[in-house]
Parts: C-alpha cells; structure tokens; sequence
C-alpha cells in the first residue's frame, strides 16, 4: 500500500509549478508528495506554501518548503491532499487523521485540487469508511444525538484513554453509515446542526484531478468535471 500511496504522492509533484502559492494537505499519501515537492526545490523550484496541520508544516520546513503565514496570499494555486475514500464523481470522506476541518478550508480557497490515494480508497458509494465530524466540546452528546438521527451510528475518536482532541480543540465523531448515497444533501443535512464544526465529506465540485496510485508503480488520473 505504501508503494501505491508513493507513486500517487510523487506524480502529483508534476503540477507544482514554479511561483505558485501550493497548499500541503496532511497524512501518509501526501507525505510523499511533500517529500518529492522538496527534492524539486532543491533543485530550483520556487514556490510558496501553506500547510493543513501542525505536522504537515513540520515536515515541509524540514524539507526546505518555504511555508508563508495565510496573512501573505490571496488564494491557493494548487492544493495536494489525500482521502479515505473517493468516488468517480470526485466525492470524499476526508478526516482519518483529524485534519478535515483545516483542509476544507485550503481546498475551498484553490484553484485546483489534487486528490492522491491509493487505489483501494477508489469506491463506488462513500461511506465504508465512518465519516469524520468534527463537532464542539460543549453539549456534545446532543449533537451526536441529532448526527444520530441523520441514520449513522456516531462515536467519539479517542487518543488511547483520551477523548481526541482535533488541533483546533474540538471532539471528533466518527459516523458509520450504511452507504452514503447523497453527498451533497448529507453534507448540507449534518452541517445544519448547531455544534458541528465541520464535516469530512468533500462533495461536488471541489476535486480537480484523482490520482490513484498502484503498487505496480502505474497511476490513473480521473478527472470528474471533464
Ligand atoms: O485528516 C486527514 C486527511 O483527511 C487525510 O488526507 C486522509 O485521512 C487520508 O490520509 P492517508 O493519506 O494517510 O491515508
């Protein structure tokens, strides 16, 4: 899987292009990307960035990644993230690793979107995987209560015996559903209850490009607005 996850992260280096102001999103697939986006840099490549995470920051300053304040760009050329799953109209479950929230916002503020996976997140109905909600601390039980009533089985992440944290101080709840048919409807359903901070589900038009990687070392590129 790794492999695949490699190869996926590494092709996407090929759209950074010199002067663009690049999004990193965060988790094992795009670690690869920042990986490669740092060997392009020492060998010339300009560009600016701005990080989904914490750790995504980290590891981009270590690979030389100049790493600008959100205060210094306008918009975001070209956004590199993974996903726990996505579908061929370029729907996502985002948030395994916590970090959807951030990264909503990265994805909502450019002007193409790289999604890298590989070829085992590539499905045909969303919702395998529990979706992602990060939702406030304060009265959270009513909010799942109401997550609850959306028809999935909600559970609060934990961090070993703790409650997980998201690095914006909020609670996570992990949302089994039996198939997510409707994207956009859900998306728009479970953002209406007050508490939710924000979901992992990307719908509509936000992906420019997937790429999936395999282990056999090929990529498939899926354009789903084309
Ligand atoms: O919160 C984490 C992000 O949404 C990741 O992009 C997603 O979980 C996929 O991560 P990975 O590439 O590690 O499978």
């Amino acid at each position: 899987m790794d492999d695949a996850k490699r190869h996926a992260g590494e092709w996407s280096a090929r759209y950074v292009q010199n002067g663009m102001v690049v999004g990193l999103g965060t988790g094992s697939t795009v670690f690869y990307a920042i990986q490669k986006i740092g060997e392009l840099i020492k060998q010339g490549l300009t560009i600016r960035a701005v990080a989904s995470s914490e750790r995504s920051e980290k590891l981009a300053r270590e690979m030389n990644i100049p790493i600008v304040p959100f205060t210094s760009i306008d918009s975001i050329d070209l956004y590199i993230d993974g996903a726990d799953e996505a579908d061929r109209q370029g729907h996502l479950i985002k948030g395994g690793g916590g970090a959807h929230t951030r990264e909503k916002i990265l994805a909502y503020n450019s002007k193409k979107f790289i999604v890298i996976v590989d070829s085992s997140k590539l499905v045909e109905h969303l919702g395998k995987f529990p979706l992602p909600v990060e939702i406030l601390p304060f009265a959270a039980e009513l909010t799942l209560k109401h997550l609850k009533a959306l028809g999935c089985e909600p559970r609060l992440r934990r961090n070993g015996d703790q409650q997980y944290i998201s690095e914006n101080g909020n609670f996570t709840a992990d949302c089994q559903f039996k198939t997510i048919e409707d994207p956009v409807h859900l998306d728009a359903a479970i953002r209406s209850i007050p508490g939710v901070v924000a979901t992992g589900l990307f719908a509509n038009t936000m992906v420019t490009i997937v790429i999936a990687g395999y282990a056999d070392g090929t990529v498939k590129e899926i354009k789903p607005h084309e």
